[in-house]
Formats: C-alpha cells, sequence, structure tokens
C-alpha cells in the first residue's frame, strides 16, 4: 500500500500551539490533529499546507522550518505526516471543517486523545523545544 503524503501545521502564538478536533462524524472520530491535509499532485507540501490552512481556518501564512514525519498504517490505509512550523501572516481564523480548535501549551499536549498518527509528532515537538 503507499502511504498517502499529508500535511501537518504547528502554529504557535504566544507560547501556545494551535490544535484541531476532527468533526465527531469523520473517520477519526472526534480525535485531535495539527491541521492540514492531504498533498494533491500538482503541489508540494509547503503549497499544500497554506492551501489547506487556508481552506480550513481563512488564515495567510508562511511555512516555515520542518518538524519532522511520523508514518502510521491505520490498516486500510498508511499516513505518511510531514509537519513544518507555521507562522500566521493575516486573516482571523474561522474554524470551517473542524469540531472546535483550542490554543494549548506544551505540557497539555500530552493530555489530548490525538489521532494514532500524531503522536509521534507530539513527542517530537517536545523533544524540540526539549520538555522530555
Ligand atoms: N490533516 C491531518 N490529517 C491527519 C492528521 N493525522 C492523521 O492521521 N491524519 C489523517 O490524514 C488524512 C488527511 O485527511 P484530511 O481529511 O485532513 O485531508 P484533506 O482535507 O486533504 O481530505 P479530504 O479532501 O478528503 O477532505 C486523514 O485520513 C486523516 O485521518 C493530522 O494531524 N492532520
Amino acid at each position: 500500500m503507499t502511504p498517502l503524503l499529508v500535511t501537518a501545521a504547528i502554529l504557535i502564538k504566544n507560547q501556545k500551539i494551535l490544535v484541531a478536533q476532527r468533526k465527531h462524524s469523520d473517520e477519526l472520530n472526534g480525535k485531535w490533529e495539527f491541521p492540514g491535509g492531504k498533498v494533491e499532485a500538482n503541489e508540494n507540501t509547503k503549497e499544500c499546507l497554506k492551501r489547506e490552512l487556508y481552506e480550513e481556518f481563512g488564515i495567510n501564512t508562511a511555512i516555515n522550518d520542518y518538524l519532522g514525519e511520523s508514518i502510521y498504517d491505520y490498516g486500510s490505509k498508511i499516513i505518511h505526516l510531514q509537519a513544518y512550523f507555521v507562522s500566521h501572516i493575516s486573516g482571523d481564523i474561522q474554524v470551517r471543517v473542524h469540531e472546535q480548535i483550542r490554543w494549548v501549551s506544551l505540557s497539555e499536549l500530552e493530555g489530548l486523545d490525538w489521532a494514532p498518527a500524531d503522536v509521534s509528532l507530539v513527542n517530537q515537538l517536545r523533544t524540540y523545544f526539549q520538555l522530555k
């Protein structure tokens, strides 16, 4: 099975990280994730992330450093997540596709019910900021 390439945004403001909860109707039923989505045929990962953040929240962003990746086998599909640090450039956040969003501190990340593929990214983020 070919892994699906999916991007994820680490958007930090006032030392809080933006996290988003998938809809309860969704396949990952209310799990928390870093916003982003599937890379389309005509774009690279950074272009994908900018597009997804505009579609999901109506915001313009700049895509910065690469954090890392997580490859997770859900059984029916394999997700290859690639995460980047992102800056919010303009536009007020409108929650268009998620159940809700939250701004959480690094230490609060661990208490959320994450999509399984994201657990490794959360750990990488904590390591990046040397919380482990
Ligand atoms: N965006 C995003 N997707 C994730 C994360 N973790 C994770 O397992 N996924 C999975 O990766 C896939 C990406 O789906 P998506 O629904 O966000 O992407 P999309 O907007 O391009 O999809 P669509 O066009 O089908 O609505 C889903 O299967 C989702 O369950 C994450 O942190 N962010």
